[in-house]
């Protein structure tokens, strides 16, 4: 049985002036995952979240969260949902417990709750020792835990983040996915953006990807990685010796063989035919022909498969969103 939904997107849109920032966008959200929004500079990743954050009114469509009108039901959608934009604004002489008990009290809780829960977000982004500090003085890091600890602190179900890894060196975001990876042992359910890839391939069950407004492809990480091409199967290759050479002479010799890169003594090549009895007689005459020590099918980049789905379409055989305008460039997240 599949875990049950808690968040479902229909047909929404959202316009500024001619530019349609959200272009009919649906996709579903279920309990306890971690999903990743991808998409370039402007693709519409922050109009999308506000909308489902509340604080944009889409212009049409339907946002359900656990079967509930967001629209309609505003409140009860906030009290469900931790929301942490991607820009901060540090108020003066204020320091880290007197900002988190302040959105404590703005949540409506009572002074003993308070108390235990700025104490307990503060144990979980490491800011105890911090408490005192001004936040105008925090790092990059320490800042981007401060919000992410004024975004548990209601205890919301469902989080949407806005660019949390942003401006952050490689500890910090290391220290940031391990949060994220707690927050799902605890039974959140998580929505995260990025315009880079591989920061969300290594934290996300599920992938969301947009381009112009327009929601290209929903999957999980799996089916993505694993996706057959139009391209065929892509396998990793060695064999026995120094170099390559044999390998890449005998895969231009074949047909049917593209080889896609040379590294080092593995060669990365993909057959154009996914046809189960076809694809094993090659890997048999090959095993045969040279001396193979190991060969597997290849983890497609996320990169290749964002592109890949750009280029064709997600593959799916009834898109549950508007195809992405054929006359626009695609641009390709920065990874
Ligand atoms: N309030 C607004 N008024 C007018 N245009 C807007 C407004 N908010 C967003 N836009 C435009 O809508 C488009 C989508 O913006 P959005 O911020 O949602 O993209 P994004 O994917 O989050 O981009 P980024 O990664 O740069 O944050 C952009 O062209 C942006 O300029």
């Amino acid at each position: 049985m599949s875990t049950p939904l808690l968040l479902e997107v229909s047909g929404l849109s959202k316009s500024f002036g001619p530019l349609k920032a959200v272009n009919n966008a649906s996709f579903v959200i279920r309990q306890g995952q971690v999903v990743g929004l991808i998409g370039s500079n402007g693709a519409g990743k922050t109009t999308l979240m506000r909308m489902l954050a509340t604080l944009e009114m889409p212009d049409s469509g339907h946002i359900r969260l656990n079967g509930a009108d967001v629209v309609d039901h505003p409140e009860l959608a906030r009290s469900r949902i931790g929301w942490m934009p991607d820009y901060f604004h540090p108020y003066k002489n204020t320091s880290v417990r007197e900002y988190l008990d302040f959105f404590a009290r703005a949540c409506g809780m009572g002074r003993e709750r308070l108390l235990d829960a700025v104490d307990e977000v503060m144990d979980f982004t490491e800011l105890a020792g911090l408490q005192n500090q001004m936040i105008d003085k925090l790092s990059k890091g320490q800042t981007q835990r401060l919000c992410l600890a004024r975004t548990l602190i209601s205890d919301a179900q469902f989080l949407i983040l806005d660019e949390p890894a942003a401006g952050l060196d490689p500890k910090a975001r290391l220290e940031f996915k391990n949060l994220v990876h707690l927050l799902k042992a605890r039974g959140k359910t998580l929505l995260i953006s990025s315009h880079i890839l591989s920061e969300l391939g290594e934290m996300c069950d599920a992938l969301i990807f947009m381009n112009a407004g327009t929601v290209i492809h929903d999957g999980n990480m799996e089916d993505l990685l694993h996706r057959q091409t139009e391209s065929g199967y892509a396998f990793e290759i060695r064999t026995a010796g120094d170099d390559t050479a044999s390998l890449e002479e005998w895969l231009a010799l074949r047909r049917g063989w593209k080889v896609r890169h040379v590294q080092q003594q593995k060669v990365v090549a993909a057959f154009v035919s996914c046809e189960p009895e076809a694809v094993a007689a090659e890997l048999r005459q090959l095993c045969l022909d040279l001396p193979v020590i190991d060969f597997h099918r290849s983890e497609r980049r996320l990169e290749e498969a964002f592109v890949d789905i750009l280029i064709h379409g997600s593959g799916e055989p009834a898109p549950r969103q508007n195809p992405a305008s054929s006359q626009e460039t695609p641009s390709i997240p920065a990874s």
